[in-house]
């Protein structure tokens, strides 16, 4: 049984405030892509990676593999996240049963979750790694004002890597698209077909690198990490 990863890229990056998609900007000395394909195409339980990329950076990233290396199939990503997901799984092998999506911008999933995440799929069909929020969070009003406030105990922060049988998330990004339907994770999509969504405990070190904050917190857990291995 293969399981396979989308590992979406195609994004623009606006929220960084950079002029070229964030994924090439350095982290410990290398792209944040490099640590992210590294991880997954070195993992022994993942048998292919399709990296969707957009096409300003196509030409970039094909000399970048060739470069490194890496045997991978490369997308070709679309306007948002949910197109780029979408013409992943497209290229996925058909012996591929279940499959892992995952942002080229979080870095710092491990190994170990990873493998978590094949064994948990396996069982439950759609699985998403997330954690507790720490924050008392409020919806607020197009006036700025309160308008409630959920309670605590069940609002999760979701993360990436999110897996699912291939079949499904097939079926579930069709049936988005033909109802014209947007969601920012896949798992969104899942839920619309009325299909269960397990949950595994993620780390908050799986950040996703979005705004220029986030690159220092990344150097910094970077190396840590390092120092641990030493
Ligand atoms: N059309 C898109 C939009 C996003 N992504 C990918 O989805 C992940 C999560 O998106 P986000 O952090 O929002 O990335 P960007 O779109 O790059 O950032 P921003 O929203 O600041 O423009 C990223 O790895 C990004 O490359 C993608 O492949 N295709
Ligand atoms: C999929 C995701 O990373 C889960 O937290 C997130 O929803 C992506 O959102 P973005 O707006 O594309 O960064």
């Amino acid at each position: 049984m293969n399981t396979g990863v989308v590992i979406v890229a195609a994004g623009s990056g606006k929220r960084m405030g950079a002029e070229r998609n964030k994924v090439w900007l350095p982290l410990g000395g290398e792209p944040i892509l490099a640590h992210t394909v590294r991880l997954f195409a070195n993992h022994p339980e993942i048998g292919e990676v399709v990296l969707v990329v957009s096409e300003r950076d196509h030409a970039d990233v094909l000399a970048w593999l060739r470069r490194e290396k890496l045997k991978l199939t490369v997308a070709l990503g679309g306007a948002e996240r949910q197109d780029s997901v979408r013409s992943g799984l497209a290229a996925l092998s058909p012996d591929c049963s279940y499959v892992l999506v995952h942002d080229a911008a979080r870095p710092f999933v491990t190994r170990e979750q990873i493998s978590e995440l094949i064994r948990r799929v396996q069982r439950e069909q759609a699985t998403i790694m997330a954690v507790p929020v720490k924050d008392t969070i409020k919806v607020i009003g197009a006036n700025g004002t309160v308008q409630s406030t959920p309670a605590r105990e069940s609002l999760w922060a979701v993360q990436t890597p999110q897996a699912f049988r291939v079949s499904l998330l097939r079926e579930a990004h069709q049936a988005a698209l033909g109802a014209g339907k947007t969601g920012t994770d896949d798992a969104m999509l899942v839920e619309w077909l009325g299909h269960p969504v397990t949950v595994m405990m993620g780390s908050y070190e799986n950040i996703k690198i979005t705004t220029p904050d986030d690159l220092w917190l990344g150097e910094e857990i970077l190396r840590r990490r390092k120092g641990e291995q030493r």
